[in-house]
């Protein structure tokens, strides 16, 4: 995968201008190479679900790899002018910015992983300005890609196995809305896709059938099928509800039968409207009664989890779905609200000084220091997920805070087995990690999610999964609060 192959040109001013602006002040009060971590992490699980999958980071790491001002860009900042219609920007600036590279630390959470509220899902430790400049495109690719993973994960569940096939491309924000929402939906579980470049850009399998469109050209739907079967002797799933179902269904049969001395075989068919339990149950007794019991019964129609949960407890005999505007444009919820936040600056005499920024509601107060995430888990699955503090020791005993509510602490008896999720991707902006293809990410997201206990994975309701604060890091947390109230600032050192 390769952004570049989508973008002709650099995608270093796709940023906000206040990231620029920023760099240049520090550039200007010489704070540019001072060290700093920053978190990207959400307050939400989206979809009022239990949990989220993790996606986008290999886009993430493309953008930051490639990171680098070209003459055109630098041309362009030079034009824009201030208040007074001078230059913005001086030119030692721009001169600055030709030669920058990305040379920080990033350590994050693979994709495919299920993730919890405040988890940070990537961490970025380097110079200042650098660390900052990226925060806009780095929020846009992971809030993006791990929403539809997550919409994904939740549409493949409820499909129980059955095949999804994702057909929003048409429905999708604009062109790489559809690329990478296809990317993110297969990485969340959805098994093919209808959009060709995705196909041929990122390896999905591509599938489809045909629009209405096709029937109408011809005289009779029965024409139609025909002259779709001549050409697909082997991949034709007739799409049978442009007049009337029941009877494109028995036309679907007839030329399947037509057909059949010539080895053609009739793959599916798909019911686009009306009551799609009804229609599937007779649909499916016409094609059994024909023999055609290997006939797939496709169903769309601006579907979601809730839709087909509720179809298969009506009984309706859909094995493969197809699913577009919903899944692609996160309908319920189109954004993620992920934000990225500094965490941490180093001073000159090498001490950090913890960041945080204060809210009226807690739960939107950041964290501070340099967080990592331990994962406990058992033989049955995983416990609960711990957010520290790697610039602090960890006390023996190891208890788990309720982010918003101290009163909610689980005790984590001593050996019990953990994984780090945070791993390392970049070192001084040269990767260290290997990416791994899709089909390992889908892997790695379909074991993920059996280690969750079912409650936190239904789609109504689900029970609250413990991922919390490691209890003295709550505390430092606390005591910054408070000092930062009392002072109207920050001064807590770290160590
Ligand atoms: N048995 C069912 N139970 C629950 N929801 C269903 C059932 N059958 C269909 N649906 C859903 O109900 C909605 C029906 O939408 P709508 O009324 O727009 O469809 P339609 O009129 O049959 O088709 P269209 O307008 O696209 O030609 C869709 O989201 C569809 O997926
Ligand atoms: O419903 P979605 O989940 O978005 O799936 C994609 C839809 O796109 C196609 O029809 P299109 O929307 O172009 O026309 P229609 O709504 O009139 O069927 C297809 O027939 C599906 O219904
Ligand atoms: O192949 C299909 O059936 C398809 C593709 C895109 C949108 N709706 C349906």
């Amino acid at each position: 995968m390769n952004l570049k192959k989508i973008y002709s040109t650099s995608l270093s001013l796709l940023t906000d201008l206040y990231q620029i602006t920023m760099a240049y002040g520090y550039w200007k009060q010489g704070m540019a190479e001072q060290e700093a971590v920053f978190h990207l992490y959400f307050r939400k699980n989206p979809f009022q679900g239990g949990y989220t999958v993790a996606a986008g980071l290999e886009y993430a790491v493309d953008y930051l790899q490639q990171l680098q001002f070209t003459e055109e860009d630098l041309a362009y900042l030079a034009g824009l002018k201030d208040g007074r219609n001078a230059p913005l920007f001086e030119q030692g600036f721009l001169d600055y910015l030709r030669e920058l590279r990305f040379t920080c630390d990033v350590d994050a959470i693979p994709e495919g992983t299920v993730v919890f509220p405040n988890e940070p899902l990537i961490r970025v430790r380097g110079p200042l300005l650098q660390a900052q400049l990226v925060e806009t495109p780095l929020l846009t690719i992971v809030n993006f890609q791990t929403l539809i993973a997550t919409k994904a994960s939740r549409i493949a569940e409820s499909a129980k196995g059955d095949q999804v096939i994702e057909f929003g491309m048409r429905r999708a924000q604009g062109i790489d809305g559809a690329l990478a929402a296809t990317r993110a939906a297969y990485v969340g579980g959805v098994d093919a896709t209808s959009n060709v470049l995705a196909g041929q850009l990122f390896d999905i399998p591509v599938r489809g059938t045909h629009a209405h469109s096709w029937v109408q050209a011809f005289e009779s739907e029965k024409a139609a099928f025909q002259a779709y079967g001549d050409a697909f002797p082997h991949d034709s799933v007739f799409l049978v509800d442009t007049y009337n179902t029941l009877d494109g269904v028995r036309h679907a049969i007839e030329v399947a039968r037509s057909l059949q001395p010539s080895g053609f075989k009739l793959n599916g068919i798909r019911l686009d409207s009306g009551d799609l339990t009804y229609l599937s149950i007779e649909a499916r007794k016409l094609l059994d009664e024909a023999g055609l019991m290997e006939t797939n019964i496709v169903a769309s129609n601006d579907l979601n989890e809730h839709i087909i949960s509720s179809l298969k407890q009506e009984g309706a005999r859909i094995n493969v779905w197809g699913i577009g505007t919903q899944l692609v444009t996160a309908y319920d919820q189109p954004a993620l609200g992920g934000v990225y936040k500094l965490a941490a600056l180093q001073h000159t005499d090498g001490h950090w000084r913890y960041n945080i920024k204060l809210s009226e509601q807690l739960e939107k107060t950041s964290n501070p220091g340099i967080q990592q995430v331990r994962r406990f888990y058992d033989a049955q699955g995983y416990i609960a997920d711990m957010i520290f503090n790697e610039l602090e020791p960890l006390p023996e005993q190891t208890l788990v805070m309720h982010p918003l509510d101290s009163t909610h602490r689980k005790a984590i008896p001593a050996g019990t087995a953990y994984t780090d999720l945070l791993v390392p991707v970049l070192r001084k902006g040269a990767l260290v990690y290997e990416l791994p293809d899709l089909q390992a990410i889908r892997k790695h997201r379909t074991t993920e999610l059996s280690k969750l206990h079912e409650s936190i994975r239904r789609l109504l309701n689900p029970h609250r999964y413990p991922a919390g604060l490691e209890a003295s890091f709550h505390q430092l947390k606390t005591n910054l609060v408070l000092e930062i109230r009392e002072k109207g600032e920050a001064a807590v050192q770290g160590r």
